[in-house]
């Protein structure tokens, strides 16, 4: 309950805004030019000019009804923007996670990078790791050199994936290769060929190709057309051996409708398509990898490239677990299986060396959680809303549509459970500390006492500024209804018979001095008949309305019971929680006595 305070951060130097206005600003937006050195940067695209994307694009209309084939490059592109790579046993942590999970399409590694990417490579072969229908590739530059020892490393192999990645975009060709146009179409040539004729050497093993013209999505369309055409060509690319042409957007440069644009007109001017598998490699630099990748396939892409929550170079290669949760949260088998979120998520942090986030999608330890109080209050309606349904239909509520506000998916459906779904800090609510103290303790409050147990609640967030635990909520509830200092009333023991009214009741109460009162009394029922005899020690107890429910116990039973009653002209709540019911409803009444008692003391 007590927040630790955390230090004022030193305050960052901001130049305050003083440039103009924008010239047609609207008077309510009172934004002012900033002091950032914004003209350094161009719209993409106007420096090194691109041709004009499409404008009769079919991409917006497209919806996704399938899940793409997943590639998973977390051994790979992930691997090489780790601080530290992984070591074996990261990757084969890595690696077997990702086979459960149903990857059947898994970059292994760039053998010829380093001695630990050739050496899990080899082990993998040679301790035949790799399941009949996985398969595996591996990463190679357009050096000669490098792909001789990147087909050293699949030597043996059954199946496998060789990919030859350069880049063909204009700053690279300027900067990293000084290359002209021409020079780099023939590196690619070569290269192709070499890949080729290393294949024609190797018996025994079905290998395909993967080609990735790098930045592709600042190249020139025409030259990276003309690039893939001709390397496909060279692959004898053919239906039965089709050559997987992967798209990158190695640093995310435009919104992701520009990404689309360019997808489809490859889609579509693409020689030879059906024997092409058309695959994307979206990274993160604008925020809108996932956008790309979903927009992509809309577009004609069949095919992903990612990592499990993001990692990769610098803001990451696109999630595939949001790409493959954002298609189940739509009805569609993702055909991965992410049943443990949590156990995948430590694998991978495992192997990363890097958390996930607490707001990363679907994963991060936050996303299921509501702290704000219209929130929890909606949620825990959908969630009694829903089980309602599933009882009338009796099924079992895993099997009705799931419908709960602010909550896209059940957070049971990827291993979780709902006590996390709410938790209660001063942003909280009635409705969601109702819904902590039932699905941790099964109390289940009457609506009029969680109005003002929720008051209670806020005022202790408020004092103590940070989350309440389901613990801590309990705690206050018992120290607020069920247990007293100074109780004014004790009910000792009690017994009921048949009377004229209904019941008869005869019951022992001690006092505040340690007194002990018999009292008697008649009503229609125990509760209202225990009321009545309290007039006999002076205290005047009225319009008992008692609602009382057995307690999802896992030793014994017992019930909880809630009071709402007059105690001397005021409105009181009182509780209890014993093994009997009557005597629950009875102490419900002690304790609005005896609330009545403590609200009284200044
Ligand atoms: C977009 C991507 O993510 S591609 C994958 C990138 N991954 C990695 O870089 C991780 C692993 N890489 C490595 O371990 C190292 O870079 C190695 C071992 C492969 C190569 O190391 P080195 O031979 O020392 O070269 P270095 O990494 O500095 O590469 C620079 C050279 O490669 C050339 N080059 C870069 N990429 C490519 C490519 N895809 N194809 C052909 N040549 C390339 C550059 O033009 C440069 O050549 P130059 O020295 O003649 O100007
Ligand atoms: C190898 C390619 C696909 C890559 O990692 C990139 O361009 O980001």
């Amino acid at each position: 309950m007590t927040a630790t305070p955390s230090p004022l951060p030193v305050p960052p130097r901001i130049t305050t805004p003083a440039g103009p206005r924008g010239a047609d600003q609207p008077w309510w937006n009172t934004q002012l030019g900033s002091a950032m050195p914004f003209a350094r940067y161009e719209r993409s695209g106007t420096r090194r000019p691109r041709p004009l994307p499409l404008t009769d694009r079919t991409w917006p209309s497209k919806s996704l009804v399938r899940a793409p084939l997943w590639a998973s490059v977390d051994l790979r592109d992930g691997n090489q923007a780790l601080r530290d790579p992984m070591d074996t046993r990261r990757k084969r942590a890595m690696f077997d996670l990702l086979v459960r999970m149903g990857f059947k399409d898994i970059e292994v590694g760039y053998p010829s990078a380093s001695e630990a990417d050739f050496s899990f490579v080899r082990t993998l072969i040679e301790e035949d790791l790799i399941p009949d229908d996985v398969t595996i590739s591996v990463f190679a530059p357009a050096r000669p050199e490098l792909i001789d020892r990147t087909f050293e490393a699949i030597d043996g192999v059954d199946r496998a994936v060789v990919h030859l990645c350069h880049a063909t975009a204009c700053l690279w060709r300027e900067v990293v290769f000084a290359m002209t146009p021409g020079e780099v179409e023939e590196m690619a040539v070569r290269a192709a060929e070499h890949v080729a004729r290393r294949t024609d050497a190797t018996k025994g093993t079905r290998l395909r190709f993967q080609y990735s013209p790098e930045t592709f999505n600042v190249t020139e369309p025409e030259f990276v057309l003309r690039l893939s055409n001709t390397v496909a060509a060279l692959w004898d690319a053919s239906p039965d051996r089709p050559v997987t042409l992967n798209l990158p957007t190695t640093v995310e440069t435009d919104s992701p409708h520009v990404f689309a644009d360019q997808v489809e007109w490859m889609h579509r001017n693409l020689h030879n398509r059906r024997s092409v598998i058309l695959s994307v490699h979206p990274h993160n630099d604008r925020g809108t990898a996932v956008a790309s990748a979903e927009l992509a396939v809309m577009a004609g892409a069949e095919r992903i490239e990612g990592t499990l929550f993001g990692n990769g170079e610098r803001t990451g290669n696109v999630c595939l677990a949001t790409l493959a949760l954002n298609l189940f949260s739509q009805g569609v088998d993702p055909q991965l299986d992410f049943s443990d979120i949590d156990g995948i998520r430590r694998t991978v942090e495992f192997a990363n060396q890097l958390p996930v986030p607490p707001r990363h999608p679907y994963a991060g330890d936050l996303v299921h959680t509501a702290f704000s109080g219209t929130h929890q209050d909606a949620i825990a309606k959908g969630l009694a809303a829903m089980g309602r349904r599933a009882a009338e239909a009796d099924t079992p509520a895993a099997a009705v549509p799931w419908d709960v506000p602010y909550l896209p998916i059940d957070p049971r459906d990827v291993g979780r459970t709902y006590e996390s779904v709410v938790r209660v800090n001063s942003q909280s609510g009635r409705g969601g500390v109702a819904h902590v103290l039932n699905t941790a303790y099964g109390l289940d409050l009457p609506r009029t006492m969680r109005v003002e147990f929720g008051r209670r609640v806020q005022r202790a967030a408020d004092h103590g500024g940070g989350e309440l635990t389901s613990h801590e909520l309990h705690a206050l509830f018992t120290e607020e209804y069920l247990e007293f200092d100074r109780p004014r009333l004790m009910l000792k023991e009690f017994r009921t018979t048949p009377g004229a009214a209904g019941v008869t009741l005869a019951a022992l109460v001690v006092l505040a001095d340690g007194a002990e009162r018999r009292l008697a009394a008649d009503g229609p029922d125990a509760a209202t008949a225990f009321a009545a005899a309290l007039a006999d020690i002076g205290i005047t107890v009225r319009r008992p309305e008692l609602t009382c429910h057995p307690l999802p116990d896992t030793v014994g039973t017992r019930f909880a019971a809630y009071a709402r009653v007059t105690v001397d002209g005021t409105a009181q709540h009182g509780a209890a929680v014993t093994e009997d019911a009557e005597l629950a409803r009875l102490t419900a009444v002690t304790s609005a006595v005896n609330r009545a008692v403590e609200h009284r003391v200044p």
